[in-house]
C-alpha cells in the first residue's frame, strides 16, 4: 500500500527564556493510504504538536512533513492554505460548530469555501447527515443536539468535501465512554467507506486501540509503532 503521510527528521523546538522545549525531537514514520491511524500518549507528549506539523499549521523546526508527494514544509502560508481546504478534513473535541447554523448548514460549509454552488452543497450535507444516521436531525441546531450528535455532525462535516485525510484532535473528549465507542465505529466505517486516511491523537490508549496503526510518543520521541493485523471486522465486511 502506497504512503499518504511521511515525516523524516522532524523537530519542532520551542525557546522559553533559557529554556528549549524539544516538542518533537527527532521523528519519523510513515502512514499508508486508507489506514486509521492513533498518535498516542500522555498530557504534554508531543501529540498536537506533531498532528499540527501533518496539518500544516505549524512550521516544524527541522525536518519533512510530506503529503502524497507534497512537502508542506517548502509551502508558504497560502499555499497552506490551498492544501487545508482541498485535502484534509478536521474533526474537533469541542465540535466546533457554528451555533447559528443548523446541523445540514454546518456540514455544508466547507463547501462554501470551495465554491461549491448552493444546491450541490445541500445534496452532499443531506447524505452526509444519512450517512452518519442524522438525516432526521439535518433541520436542528447545535444547542438542541447531545454532544454525540454534535460530534457525527461534526464527522459528516469533516467528510463531506472527500479529503484524502481526517485529522481528529481527541475528537471524543467531551463524551461518556459509551458515546466515544460509537464515534469511533462511526469514524472507523466511513473514514473505510471513503477510503480516506485518519490520523487521531489520543491520550486514551482505550480509544487508540481503533486503529490499524498505533505510533506511541513520549517526550516528542516515537517509542514504538505498532501495526495491527487486518482482521475481517464487521465494518469491512460492510464497505
Ligand atoms: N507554543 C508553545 N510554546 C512553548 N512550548 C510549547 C508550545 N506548544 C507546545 N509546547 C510544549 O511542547 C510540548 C508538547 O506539547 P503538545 O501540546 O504537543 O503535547 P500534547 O501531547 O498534545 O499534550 P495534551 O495532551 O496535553 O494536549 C509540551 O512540553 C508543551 O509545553
Amino acid at each position: 500500500m502506497q504512503s499518504v503521510i511521511q515525516v523524516k527528521n522532524l523537530y519542532k523546538l520551542y525557546y522559553l527564556g533559557e529554556e528549549t522545549v524539544r516538542a518533537l525531537d527527532g521523528v519519523d514514520f510513515e502512514i499508508k493510504k486508507g489506514e486509521f491511524c492513533a498518535i498516542v500518549g500522555t498530557s504534554g507528549s508531543g501529540k498536537s504538536t506533531l498532528l499540527n506539523m501533518l496539518a500544516g499549521l505549524e512550521k516544524p523546526t527541522k525536518g519533512e512533513v510530506v503529503i502524497s508527494g507534497h512537502h508542506l514544509e517548502r509551502m508558504n502560508e497560502e499555499q497552506l492554505v490551498s492544501f487545508r481546504r482541498r485535502r484534509v478534513g478536521f474533526i474537533f473535541q469541542a465540535y466546533q460548530l457554528i451555533a447559528s447554523m443548523d446541523a445540514e448548514e454546518n456540514v455544508a460549509l466547507p463547501l462554501n469555501f470551495r465554491g461549491v454552488k448552493r444546491s450541490e452543497r445541500t445534496a452532499k450535507a443531506r447524505l452526509m447527515l444519512e450517512r452518519v444516521k442524522l438525516g432526521k436531525y439535518r433541520k436542528h441546531f447545535p444547542n438542541q443536539m447531545s454532544g454525540g450528535q454534535q460530534q457525527r455532525v461534526g464527522v459528516a462535516r469533516a467528510l463531506v468535501s472527500d479529503p484524502e485525510i481526517i485529522f481528529a484532535d481527541e475528537p471524543t473528549g467531551n463524551l461518556d465512554s459509551r458515546t466515544s465507542r460509537e464515534i469511533m465505529a462511526l469514524m472507523q466505517k466511513v473514514v473505510k467507506e471513503q477510503g480516506c486516511t485518519l490520523v487521531m491523537v489520543t491520550h486514551d490508549p482505550q480509544l487508540a486501540s481503533w486503529a490499524d496503526r498505533i505510533i506511541k510518543v513520549i517526550d516528542g520521541k516515537i517509542v514504538s509503532i505498532e501495526v495491527k493485523k487486518k482482521e475481517s471486522t464487521e465494518d469491512e465486511e460492510m464497505v
